[in-house]
């Protein structure tokens, strides 16, 4: 019976992340009013500092002793063999007699207090023996995104939130910011900017986390000592401001930059010159220009080029079988082979500069829990949305940590818990229908509304063949009337006035979506019913609210990629239009009327020969339709063309492509039709901003299309590329 106790006990004590082994060694304990400190002198000064500031004035020199120190350290020695060998590892005790809080290593034992701290009753204490250690050695986030750079005071709070979580790795390596990319690279960065970077480094070492700073030279290296000087300035410019960690990022680059002998050259250079004469730094890291096995041509030898003749000190981050990907065992034994050491891993997730009108707040799951094996570092590159990006990077924090014992679902709401301790309830809602990113150029996709999926599909198929269940009926108006409460209690929350400030656009798009659902359930009964009245007021409620929905996206998050806001797009979206549109329909055959359906504007269909464009969404708006630009380079075959099939006939007033191409740009012929079979040339105009210009006011035509018709691959970059209609 005691054994089957102590293990239910042992399930309680909830530790993040979950610790490796718990061992429940008797009845919870009453906390001492006071606690001795044995060890401070010699232990890790940041966890006698966090330990000290935690205890506050239950410290005093009489009181249960509480042993604090690094495996060697006189404080601990009667423990020093129960100290895990691993890096970070610690031994935890607690017990009548006393307390021990022992490291393997310095961070170790910073380690042991954060647990500590997470066991910590007023009232009383467990009894218990943790042994603990981390699968993988680095573990944290690159802030690696492009769009709006995380601000100063978040990356402080993202800081406070590592050390929490026992995260180790911050990389800095903002795609848009001028001094880590071009043109300022080679350049320090200005007083006020160096100075927050000394302040970040203090921070991160407060909280045993390495500040990692990267450069983001490739755009425009010139393979001269003279750029080598540059960025060995730079780096040196860094270590006086406290960095201590380095990285060197030569990814989404093309041409001179990307070649692997000049790139090793200056790695190995940098790594004898800088990294290993300096007595305090860590490993340099690397990002390769072939990041990942779907970009990896075997012919042009790269890999091999980084395996052979790399620094075998040096780290190479991989982001797995492509760009944004989940971790295989296979596929990090694949790279293992290839660059001759253990990789690097940069997850892209929850990292949505993709998909910009989306939030990605769903479980962390897909990557293999058999990796740590063959990487010796993984950190997730996220959002823009610093503090909605903590539900994934707490996730993470507990895969890296204990890969074998993690929990997807667990994991997800004990992050949400520790995001959101007032409103989780809400704030799962929420967080259940804003997980998937929606049709995009990697076609990488999450499950959301999973829950209520099964629901909506049966009442779906059941209200269409003229029978559903009413139970089904009932679930589908609860879960409604959960998303407009949630929105509401979210609104309205202040205990993370950070997070509710990234998201607000979001919640309130979650409320018009949860009223339209509730409104286009009771169109469906008053259709039922024959109560016209009713049915017609409804139904301009809908219209109304998907106005409004329209409004939203118009005014909130405009940035020249995914403009807008998108919510519940792969489940609760698809229900509200399906019920409207039936009951709409239904309405109007029963009572000889013809009230529109939903606007969806302007259905417009892509059809492409170029790989890269073919799975490209489009942003449609009353008179307009988008190409969703693309951030890599997009190869243009002679021949290809890309081609828009409109669903009715109109006169294009205007037309813009912006290809971001210098040079010559006669290859590109765009043309109009009526059938799709007889074409007429339009004429375009480069403007000073070296943008394409052409509008077509003649007879109305139903399609539009844009040839390469040179006999060379063209490289461009789609930035912008949209059709006006009238
Ligand atoms: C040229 C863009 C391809 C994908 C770029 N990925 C991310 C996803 O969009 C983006 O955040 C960018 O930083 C990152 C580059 C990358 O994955 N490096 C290892």
């Amino acid at each position: 019976f005691f054994a089957l106790q102590v293990k239910i006990m042992a399930q309680d004590i909830q530790v993040q992340p979950t610790p490796r082994q718990i061992t429940v060694k008797g009845e919870n304990m009453a906390t001492p009013v006071t606690f001795r400190l044995e060890g401070e002198r010699e232990a890790n000064p940041r966890a006698v500092k966090l330990l000290k500031t935690f205890l506050g004035d239950r410290l005093s020199s009489k009181g249960l002793p509480l042993y604090l120190g690094e495996k060697g350290d006189r404080a601990v020695q009667s423990r020093k063999r129960q100290i895990p060998e691993q890096p970070e590892g610690y031994y935890l005790e607690i017990n009548p007699k006393g307390i021990t809080l022992a490291g393997n290593d310095e961070r170790g034992t910073y380690y042991a207090v954060r647990t500590f701290m997470q066991l910590f009753r007023d009232n009383h204490l467990p009894q218990v023996e943790i042994r603990d250690y981390p699968d993988v050695r680095f573990r944290g986030v690159v802030e690696g995104f492009y769009g709006t750079p995380w601000s100063h005071e978040a990356r402080l709070r993202q800081l406070r939130f590592y050390g929490e979580n026992k995260l180790n790795t911050y990389i800095y390596g903002p795609k848009d910011d001028p001094y880590h990319s071009s043109p300022n690279w080679r350049k320090p960065y200005p007083a006020k900017d160096a100075a927050r970077i000394a302040e970040l480094v203090k921070v991160a070492n407060e909280n045993e986390v390495d500040f990692v700073w990267a450069i983001h030279p490739g755009l425009d290296i010139r393979w001269e000592t003279s750029d080598r000087d540059s960025l060995m300035a730079k780096f040196e410019h860094m270590y006086d401001l406290g960095v201590r960690s380095f990285a060197v990022f030569f990814d989404d680059i093309s041409g001179e930059g990307a070649k692997a002998d000049r790139q090793v050259e200056l790695l190995n250079y940098v790594d004898d010159h800088f990294v290993r004469v300096k007595p305090d730094v860590t490993p340099l890291i690397v990002c390769p220009t072939e990041y990942n096995k779907d970009w990896a041509r075997p012919e042009s030898g790269y890999l091999a080029t980084i395996g052979t003749k790399l620094n075998p000190s040096v780290e190479v981050m991989w982001t797995g079988d492509r760009v944004i990907s989940e971790i295989t065992r296979e596929g990090v034994e694949w790279i293992r082979e290839q660059i001759k050491r253990p990789s690097y891993i940069w997850w892209n997730f929850p990292v949505s500069d993709y998909v910009r009108d989306h939030v990605l707040l769903g479980e962390v799951y897909g990557n293999g829990k058999d990796i740590a094996g063959s990487i010796s570092g993984f950190v997730a590159n996220p959002m823009e949305w610093a503090e909605a990006s903590k539900l994934a990077i707490y996730c993470v924090a507990d895969y890296t940590w204990n890969m074998q014992s993690y929990d997807r679902s667990r994991s997800w709401h004990r992050a949400i818990r520790a995001i959101m301790p007032e409103n989780a309830e809400a704030f799962t809602v929420f967080a259940r229908h804003n997980s998937d990113l929606g049709e995009n150029v990697h076609r990488f996709r999450r499950e959301e509304s999973v829950e209520i999926l099964p629901v909506a599909e049966r009442f779906m198929k059941g209200y269409q063949e003229g029978r559903y269940d009413e139970r089904d009926f009932l679930a589908l108006q609860e879960e409604f009337e959960r998303v407009a409460e949630a929105a509401d209690l979210l609104l309205v929350d202040n205990e993370n006035e950070a997070l509710i400030e990234e998201i607000t656009p979001w919640l309130h798009q979650f409320k018009i979506l949860g009223d339209a659902g509730r409104e286009a359930l009771v169109m469906l009964k008053a259709e039922e019913r024959g109560d016209r009245e009713l049915f017609l007021r409804k139904y301009n409620h809908v219209k109304a609210l998907r106005k409004r929905s329209y409004e939203l996206e118009r005014q909130f998050n405009q940035n020249p990629y995914q403009p807008g806001v998108k919510t519940g797009t792969t489940v609760l979206q698809p229900l509200v239009l399906g019920i409207f549109t039936e009951a709409t329909e239904r309405f109007n055959r029963k009572n000889g009327m013809d009230l529109p359906l939903l606007a969806d504007y302007l259905p417009c269909k892509l059809t492409t020969n170029v790989p890269q464009l073919e799975h490209l969404p489009l942003q449609v708006y009353p008179n307009r339709v988008h190409l969703t630009p693309l951030l890599e380079v997009v190869k243009w075959p002679a021949g290809g063309y890309l081609q828009l099939e409109l669903d009715d006939l109109y006169r294009i007033p205007g037309t813009r492509m912006n290809f971001d191409v210098k040079g010559d740009l006669s290859w590109g012929v765009m043309e109009v039709s009526v059938d799709g079979e007889n074409w007429q040339v339009v004429t375009l105009t480069r403007d000073a901003r070296g943008r394409l210009n052409g509008k077509w006011e003649d007879t109305p035509v139903k399609f539009v299309r844009f040839t390469n018709s040179g006999k060379d691959e063209q490289q461009v970059y789609l930035r912008e590329f949209y059709v006006v209609f009238s």
